[in-house]
């Protein structure tokens, strides 16, 4: 039986020795199953990192494994058992196929050999476990392609510190590229107009689109993460390939943990909001997420779409995100290749 942590690219298929570049795709992670038992040690990692949670760690240390960790993993187990299915965690899942689409387009689009890999920040496959295999098979060029259209140290920041940790640990690293962001990428937006659009074709238009994005403390805003900033340019390139307005499209933050302030509006405060101030139609997309995971599709699909009815709206819509979609698949593509533009392979290697 293959492991979770075995996966490397798709199908498992033999590995060709002469492919030198490779493209890591480091999605968050997820636990291994819809328990308490196994979201606890994904919590541990999780909310240990001093990227997601930055307060001084011996009381951090206290607070997490003292409180939060006796009582949020059978919270957070009951959240996930009601998006679980027969294939397991769709983040997984939806990353695994999306991992797979791109590895086949990429075959396909005339470009140098590329191989396509999968890791998650937290738990399996790791980051380093995946560098280590990749290193093992040849490869001399690695593009880390962290999903997280926009940048914040809480996610892609973590994610360049893993692919650090894992370079440290290498005699001959690779050669290497990071992708920091891609959130206002013409292919990327194009592929989330056009996803929004089809939604609409088939379901009609609600009164108002509310994009909602993950929230962060404020407090990392003010202290120079460009977060805010990247998810309101994409809001504002939506807005004009949409031909929609500010008061037609909304953006709000979501999933806060805590007691700081995170970004606001709060989602959860809008979709009341707006069910109060007589919208009854609400279409809400989550671009900040690649593909739809816990917090998509429970809390946004499931939650606010109670919240919305109790307080007086007819439907909250959620439109899905792109997922192994061709419009995210070719948008990707499209960015790999430019990212790995002049690095040398094997195929431009002079014959004599
Ligand atoms: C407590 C601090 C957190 C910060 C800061 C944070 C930032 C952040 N997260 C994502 C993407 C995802 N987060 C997901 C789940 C999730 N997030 C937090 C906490 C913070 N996130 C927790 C505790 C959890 C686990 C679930 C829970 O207990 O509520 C997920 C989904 C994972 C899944 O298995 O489906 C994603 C994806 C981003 C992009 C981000 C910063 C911009
Ligand atoms: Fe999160
Ligand atoms: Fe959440």
């Amino acid at each position: 039986m293959p492991r979770s942590d075995d996966y490397t690219g798709p199908a498992g298929e033999s590995h060709d020795p002469s492919v030198q570049a490779a493209v890591l795709l480091v999605n968050l992670g997820t636990p291994e199953a819809p328990t308490a038992q196994a979201v606890r040690p994904y919590l541990a990692e999780f909310l240990g990192d001093p990227r997601v949670i930055d307060y001084p760690r011996w009381l951090w240390w206290l607070i997490l494994h003292g409180v939060i960790l006796r009582v949020r993993p059978a919270r957070s187990a009951h959240a996930y058992q009601r998006i679980w299915t027969a294939q397991g965690s769709p983040l997984r899942f939806g990353s695994e196929a999306l991992a797979t689409r791109l590895q086949e387009q990429l075959s396909r689009d005339g470009g140098a050999p590329v191989r396509v890999a999968l890791a998650m920040r937290y738990g399996q496959p790791s980051v380093k476990h995946q560098i280590e295999q990749l290193q093992r098979e040849g490869v001399r060029q690695l593009l880390v392609l962290p999903l997280y259209p926009q940048y914040s140290a809480t996610s892609t920041g973590s994610v360049i510190d893993a692919v650090a940790d894992a370079m440290k640990a290498l005699r001959w690293p690779p050669e290497l590229r990071i992708v920091n962001d891609y959130h206002a990428d013409v292919g990327h937006i194009e592929a989330l107009a056009a996803s929004i659009e089809q939604w609409w074709a088939t379901h009609g238009r609600g009164d108002r689109l509310l994009l909602s994005f993950h929230g962060i403390p404020e407090r990392y805003v003010r202290e120079g993460d460009p977060y805010l900033e990247q998810c309101q340019a994409t809001a504002h390139a939506l807005r004009q390939r949409l031909r929609l307005d500010d008061s037609q499209l909304l953006v709000s933050f979501q999933s806060r943990v805590g007691r700081e302030p995170w970004l606001q509006p709060y989602t959860d405060a809008t979709v009341r909001e707006l069910a109060n101030s007589g919208v009854k139609t609400l279409d809400v997309a989550c671009p900040g997420f690649a593909v739809d995971c816990l917090e998509t599709l429970e809390e946004i699909a499931m939650q606010n779409r109670d919240f919305f009815k109790e307080a007086s709206g007819d439907e909250l819509r959620y439109i899905p995100a792109l997922n192994d979609s061709p419009g995210q698949v070719d948008s990707l593509a499209r960015l790999v290749r430019r990212h790995m533009a002049g690095w040398p392979t094997s195929v431009d290697a002079p014959s004599a």
